[in-house]
């Protein structure tokens, strides 16, 4: 998968429309955003980034059909192995909340598709300490990333950033904010970021498990109580997004 990775990236820029999607927001709110965009300049992520939209890695006529020919066949197994994992966590964490296996993938829709980042870090050259991706939480449901070897990915934990070390062969799963508010905060979604590394690209791959557009986002019943009120008020999934950027952007 990273020579199709890298022959992706090698591709001129402007091949690029065929199949990268660019950012995962509502259109609206992605024109406000470039609207600020000077403003926000000072928040610039330093990298590059490639985005598939809902890709259904069993439906070869799909999303996968846009890419080039050459990567294809290694990014549908490559997805389907990623999001395969992420179903298996997704029934265990069902069953550990004491709700039936399926519950998970369920309320969001059955939806075997998935959306992918492909991020390219630069190395920090002019020393300043670049931000490759700025602090955020991931929304959707899970993600489970694949890192190579540089490191530079750092997790929130308890006000301090930690590192998340690449060890070889091992995946990186965050919990997305849809399960935060399903499971009413049981499991949480943490704030993540990267930081460019001195003299080293990086590269990921992100394959996020998504919500269908209309899947109702609302807490496990038995995890609200009194003393548990519901987290966050009950909608679909369309417009949990577009409350998730709209409070970002606060407007
Ligand atoms: O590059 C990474 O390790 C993190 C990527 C990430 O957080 C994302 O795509 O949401
Ligand atoms: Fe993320």
């Amino acid at each position: 998968m990273w020579e199709a990775y890298h022959a992706l990236f090698q591709l001129p820029v402007e091949n690029r429309t065929n199949f990268d999607c660019g950012p995962f927001i509502p259109p609206d709110i992605l024109k406000k955003l470039n609207e600020k965009r000077e403003e926000m300049k000072k928040y610039a992520d330093y990298r590059d980034t490639i985005r598939l939209q809902n890709l259904n890695p069993d439906d070869e006529s799909g999303t996968i059909a846009s890419c080039p020919q050459f990567f294809r066949r290694p990014a549908s197994n490559f997805y389907k192995a990623l999001r395969n994992v992420g179903f298996e966590l997704l029934e265990a964490m069902s069953e550990s909340l004491g709700v039936r296996g399926d519950y998970l993938y369920n309320v969001t829709g059955e939806n075997n598709a998935i959306n992918s980042s492909l991020h390219f870090y630069s190395p920090d050259i002019d020393g300043n300490k670049n931000m490759g991706l700025n602090p955020h939480k991931d929304i959707l449901t899970l993600t489970v990333l694949v890192q190579d070897d540089t490191g530079g990915l750092q997790v929130l934990k308890e006000d301090r950033w930690v590192d998340v070390k690449p060890f070889p062969g091992s995946l990186v799963v965050n919990v997305g904010e849809a399960i935060q508010a399903i499971t009413n905060g049981k499991y949480k979604s943490v704030l993540h970021r990267v930081l460019n590394n001195p003299t080293k690209t990086r590269s990921s791959i992100s394959c996020f498990l998504i919500p269908t557009p209309d899947s109702k986002i609302e807490p496990i019943p038995d995890l609200v109580n009194e003393e548990n009120p519901a987290l966050y008020p009950t909608s679909t999934w369309k417009t949990f997004v577009y409350n998730h950027y709209a409070l970002a952007l606060k407007f």
